[in-house]
């Protein structure tokens, strides 16, 4: 068989939730008086959008092959990500073969370099990547975890990230983290608020349900302490993004001073393998938490999740929809998956990066079956009631 080659690369932008799952309307858990590093400035505690939390928006690359074949993915990058696509990666994407993903990976990464390493450039990387094995694996006719190795169970388990751990519960899941919401700023009050949330949560789901709380790099080694020692007491499972992400000392002082049992877990918003190698090797987590679409895409996951291998640590992605559940189902460190509840009221399951993609599937009663992810790439369509907007066409 010769390979076809890749035609063209495409970058759109996309608004309204989906993959920027923080770009939601009024009235969404996921906006409500939820800590950030803003915190600290009154004007930006109610809501992240008031500091520009959806200002990226969705980012859409394609990736068209010479035998007609179209992968895709979406991420965050928004118009951003087109200009960087468009502008500089396309060059190494055109024109190569569609088994070149991994020295598309390495060129993306190197020539970016002098104003890259991280964030929005690192999100722009993954996106191509996860459209590149999207395509590969649409080429071959076969699932993007079948192109991993294949399943090593017959179905995932989830935990649910969301304001109602106790629905969760009745749904299914194994258990439900928490958004934290009152920082440093707010004093022993917004302490004593966020114990109060977590007994109330405690007392409706009883004893051997998860919870954790998710704290958006909003706290300090101090606070969180004093909120993990406090915690304990409510069974708290783990302390998630306690610190900002390049307070490596922090995590792991924070990882010697939590009470025994109690997992530190981060790394959403860290990316690579050497930002990973940082946490890994200064004992910073017990739970490594790549963002599928942000820490340089599944080439680079690979080799993150390898590292975490290794450093005897799980590797539980960040929300990213069906780019974790291929991942997660390949992988023995990887025992269960998070599930982003992006019902406004965090009372129904729809799919994570609703309303952008068709066929995403979504875990019934906590639990998704191997089988239900064996389409041909990540078995998910473009929405095309979802109007896209190419910015920088050529
Ligand atoms: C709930 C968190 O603040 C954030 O929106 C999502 C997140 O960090 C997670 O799912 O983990
Ligand atoms: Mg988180």
């Amino acid at each position: 068989m010769s390979m076809p080659t890749i035609k063209q690369v495409r970058a759109f932008t996309l608004r309204g939730g989906g993959a920027d799952y923080h770009d939601q309307g009024g009235g969404h858990w996921i906006d409500d008086h939820i800590a950030t590093p803003m915190s600290k400035y009154p004007a930006y505690r109610q809501s992240r959008q008031s500091f520009g939390i959806n200002v990226l928006g969705t980012l859409v690359v394609e990736v068209e092959a010479s035998d007609g074949t179209v992968g895709f993915a979406v991420t965050t990058g928004g118009e951003l990500g087109c200009w960087i696509i468009e502008k500089h990666l396309a060059r190494f994407v055109e024109g190569a073969l569609v088994t070149d993903i991994e020295r598309i990976w390495d060129q993306m990464y190197q020539s970016t370099l002098y104003y890259g390493r991280k964030g929005i450039v690192l999100n722009t990387i993954s996106g191509v990547d996860l459209a590149l094995w999207d395509l590969l694996a649409k080429v071959r006719g076969e699932p993007v975890h079948a192109l991993l190795g294949g399943p090593v169970r017959d179905e995932l388990q989830f935990y649910a990230t969301g304001a109602r751990p106790d629905l969760a519960r009745e749904m299914g899941f194994i258990g439900g983290k928490l958004p934290l919401h009152h920082g440093p700023a707010e004093g022993e009050e917004g302490m004593r608020r966020n114990l109060e949330l977590l007994a109330t949560m405690r007392e409706r789901v009883g004893d051997d349900f998860w919870l954790m709380y998710d704290c958006w790099m909003s706290l300090d080694v101090d606070y969180a302490t004093r909120l993990a020692a406090r915690a304990a007491e409510y069974g708290l499972k783990w302390i998630e993004e306690a610190l900002p992400p390049d307070d490596y000392w922090g995590y792991a002082e924070l990882r010697r001073k939590v009470p025994r049992g109690m997992l530190v877990t981060t790394g959403e918003h860290e990316a690579t393998r050497w930002g990973f190698r940082m946490l890994l090797e200064m004992g910073c987590c017990d739970i490594i938490q790549p963002d599928v679409g942000w820490c340089g895409g599944l080439t680079e996951l690979l080799k993150i999740s390898s590292l975490a291998d290794a450093h005897g640590k799980m590797v539980v992605p960040h929300g990213s929809s069906v780019y974790s559940y291929h991942f997660v189902v390949t992988r023995h460190n990887s025992p269960f998956a998070e599930f982003l509840m992006m019902a406004p009221g965090a009372d129904e399951v729809v799919p994570m990066f609703h309303p952008q993609l068709l066929d995403e599937p979504v875990p019934v009663n906590g639990r998704m079956k191997a089988s239900v992810l064996d389409s041909p790439g990540f078995g998910v369509r473009l929405n095309p009631d979802c109007a896209l907007h190419r910015p920088f066409a050529r």
